[in-house]
């Protein structure tokens, strides 16, 4: 369970916020005497609750190393405030309840998985008892026991980023901050992963989850950030966010290719749509063409459209928005930054 904290421990009056950042903003610099400056948080605020998965999504540049780095301590904002548990960021107190996996973990190859938990206590000043009980434990959590003996050079990707989990939790922290953990890692791995995270959200552990995988934060989170140019584009649960647009999405199998289909279809909704090839019996040529719209009028305008155009529609499905279908929506252009 998560520690009970002292009511005075929070500076603010919701004690559920563990993460607060308001008005965060920070500009780098560069170039001579600073003369260039680049505006990555332009004012970004949020709250992460206690227990929950919290999801920080984003297209590259978006400004989420950045906000992970300020509430680390790493980098010094420019000006807003954040805090965790009540504490400004930075200062001992704050990052001594968090645990931080980094994005690219380096742990030296001659390692065990062993030692390099031992290491990672000693830097986190416990003691050798401590340590070995501790180790016991989240090899034990992580499914490393039995293969804390080799040298992590034997590692496979997967086994790697457990130890990097096991590493974050030594000291056992109240919030974990976890940067891309299941990069790299195959289906296996990452099915490994979100297991192991819902079960340290059973155990109480708050997290932050920076993550490129649309999926996988939709499977995991409670809430997600959508930060995307230094702004946060939006900020809720799944649900919250699919739902916000007032958007609805609809398929239809069409037979043409892709990119006629498309060019069929009314403008403003085209700026909204999608095709790929689909296979289909016969001689055929046919795509499956996804279409976001806001109301019911907008199906009938892309089906008048593409029947003037001459093309056949063998099916049409109304379909729920996905995290995905929002996300673009939210994103806009800097999604195209995606990786
Ligand atoms: N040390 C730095 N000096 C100058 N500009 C920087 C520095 N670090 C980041 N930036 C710029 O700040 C913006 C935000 O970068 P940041 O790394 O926070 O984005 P990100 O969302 O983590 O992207 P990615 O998904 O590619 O890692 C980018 O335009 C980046 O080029």
């Amino acid at each position: 369970m998560l520690a009970s904290t002292p009511a005075d421990d929070f500076t603010s009056a919701d004690q559920s916020a563990i993460v607060r950042v308001e008005d965060l903003r920070k500009t780098y610099r560069s170039g001579w005497f600073g003369s260039r400056r680049l505006p990555a948080l332009q004012g970004v605020s949020l709250e992460v609750h206690a227990g929950e998965v919290f999801g920080l999504l984003g297209p590259n540049g978006a400004g989420k190393t950045t906000l992970i780095k300020t509430l680390l301590g790493i980098i010094r904002k420019s000006s807003g405030s954040a805090t965790i548990f009540g504490h400004p960021v930075g200062t001992s107190r704050s990052r001594a309840r968090i645990g931080y996996l980094p994005e690219n973990l380096r742990v030296e190859k001659h390692h065990t998985a062993r030692s390099a938990l031992h290491l990672y206590g000693r830097l986190s000043r416990m003691s050798s008892e401590q340590i070995r009980r501790r180790t016991d434990q989240l090899l034990a959590k992580v499914g490393l026991q039995g293969r804390d003996r080799e040298t992590v050079r034997r590692f496979s990707k997967g086994m790697y980023q457990r130890l990097g989990l096991a590493q974050a939790l030594m000291h056992d922290p109240d919030l974990l901050i976890l940067d891309e953990p299941t990069d790299g890692l195959d289906p296996v791995g990452r099915s490994e992963m979100r297991e192991l995270l819902q079960q340290l959200r059973s155990e109480g552990k708050t997290i932050f989850l920076n993550s490129h995988i649309l999926q996988e934060v939709e499977a995991v989170c409670d809430r997600v950030a959508v930060l995307a140019g230094g702004t946060l584009r939006g900020l809720g649960s799944i649900e919250e966010l699919t739902a916000h647009s007032g958007q609805q999405r609809f398929q239809m199998q069409v037979l043409a290719d892709p990119q006629t289909a498309l060019a069929a279809l009314p403008a403003d909704l085209a700026e909204h749509a999608h095709a790929e090839p689909q296979d289909v019996a016969a001689a055929a040529t046919a795509c499956r063409l996804v279409v976001l719209c806001s109301e019911d009028a907008q199906i009938d305008a892309s089906v008048d459209a593409l029947r003037a155009a001459g093309l056949s529609i063998r099916s049409l499905q109304l379909q729920t928005l996905s995290l995905e279908d929002a996300f673009f929506e939210m994103v806009g252009n800097a999604a195209e930054e995606l990786r």
